[in-house]
């Protein structure tokens, strides 16, 4: 129904706003329509905080009791039947006295899986089921991989130069060589906040001694994570700062890799490089996205920049002052 898409819709845009801080709970968005009007709206509030539908119920409480009973609840995912951090969503849905419930999509983790929308049937709510659905799991894409695919979503990210190389062959100091420009790197300092984990490999530890943080943008620094093969990287380096946790593989295969973050509790991970390390993940086709810079410094000789397969798709290109970022997702031809 046209209506239904309107206001899950609107959920959706409010379940944008709980990201990233509700990770690794998925963000939601509710709304309680009464009489074709919106009397409430709530989302979900940083990790371990309230779900939408108890910010969205709590405001109707507080403006206007006497409609809850009378009004639908459009919510962009399965309400929880769960006690995790707060208790089940779908008791307080029903406690509230709403006989009509939209979702915009089942619940994929466990524990849920389907026991919400039974509970509010077994009490005699009327669902609907499935309204937008892809949109809504766009939305928590990290945390439906994550639970689907057991392996976290996975983002690739390299600067490379005009003529194509990541690192140029020779360099005087340990630290990153720039390719892109301040407001390039600003943005990725962005883009790692809003994801759970970072990795590089052990090459790009040594070389470039990166610090892997968020310190030009505001929001939470992404767990570290560096392959070590040989089990030796000097405890001096800044990955080992405490200005985030670090984990250390030593296993450098794709597939070991999301085995290992999966049973970390990492949803998402944004892959830095160096050249070897993206194109194990290119070459297992274990990526969901890519966000590939250009430069405009040549390098005369050098690392050079992974090669892409059929599978890049193009979603965008921006212009950043001079430099280009192209994002990329998986296709699976
Ligand atoms: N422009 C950009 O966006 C980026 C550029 N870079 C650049 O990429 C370069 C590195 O890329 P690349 O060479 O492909 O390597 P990676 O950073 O992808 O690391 C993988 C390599 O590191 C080796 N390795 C792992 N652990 C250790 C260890 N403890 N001691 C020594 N070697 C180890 C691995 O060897 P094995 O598997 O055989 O054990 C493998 O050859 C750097 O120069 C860096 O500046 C890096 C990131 C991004
Ligand atoms: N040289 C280069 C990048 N290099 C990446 O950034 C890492 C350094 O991170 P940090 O120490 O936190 O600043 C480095 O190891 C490599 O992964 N990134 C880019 O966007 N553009 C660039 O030109
Ligand atoms: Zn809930």
């Amino acid at each position: 129904m046209k209506i239904h898409n309107t206001y899950i819709k609107r959920c959706i845009a409010l379940a944008k706003n709980g990201l990233p801080a509700a990770m690794p709970n998925p963000s939601v968005g509710a709304v309680l329509v009464h009489n074709d009007s919106i009397i409430a709206e709530g989302y979900t509030s940083a990790y371990g905080g309230p779900h939408a539908e108890v910010n969205c119920i709590a405001f109707a409480k507080a403006n206007t009791p006497e409609l809850i009973a009378k009004s639908t609840l459009y919510v962009s995912l399965e309400p929880c039947s769960h006690w995790g951090k707060t208790p089940p969503c779908a008791d307080l849905v029903i406690d509230s006295g709403i006989k009509r419930v939209v979702i915009g999509t089942i619940d994929p983790f466990a524990k849920v899986a389907g026991a919400g929308i039974k509970k509010l049937m077994q009490a005699g709510v009327d669902v609907t089921v499935g309204v937008l659905e892809k949109e809504c799991q766009e939305v928590n894409k990290r945390f439906f991989t994550y639970h689907n695919e057991k392996r976290p979503f996975i983002i690739l990210k390299w600067a490379e130069t005009a003529n194509g190389f990541i690192a140029p062959a020779t360099r005087d100091k340990q630290e990153p060589v720039w390719i892109t420009n301040t407001l390039s790197r600003q943005l990725v300092h962005k883009l790692r906040s809003e994801e759970m984990g970072i990795l590089v490999g052990g090459k790009t530890v040594i070389e470039d001694n990166p610090t892997l943080t968020t310190r030009d943008w505001h929001g939470s620094n992404p767990t570290r994570i560096v392959i070590d093969t040989q089990g030796n990287l000097p405890k001096e380096l800044h990955i080992f700062n405490n200005e985030a946790p670090t984990i250390v593989l030593k296993d450098s295969d794709p597939k070991s890799i999301c085995k290992e973050l999966f049973g970390h509790n990492i949803q998402s991970v944004i892959v830095e490089g160096g050249a070897a390390t993206l194109q194990g993940f290119i070459d297992a086709a274990l990526w969901d996205e890519a966000s590939i810079f250009t430069g405009l410094t040549n390098f005369n000789a050098g690392i050079k920049a992974p090669k892409k397969t059929s599978q890049f798709t193009l979603q965008s290109t921006q212009h950043i002052k001079g430099d280009r970022l192209d994002t990329y997702t998986r296709s699976d031809s």
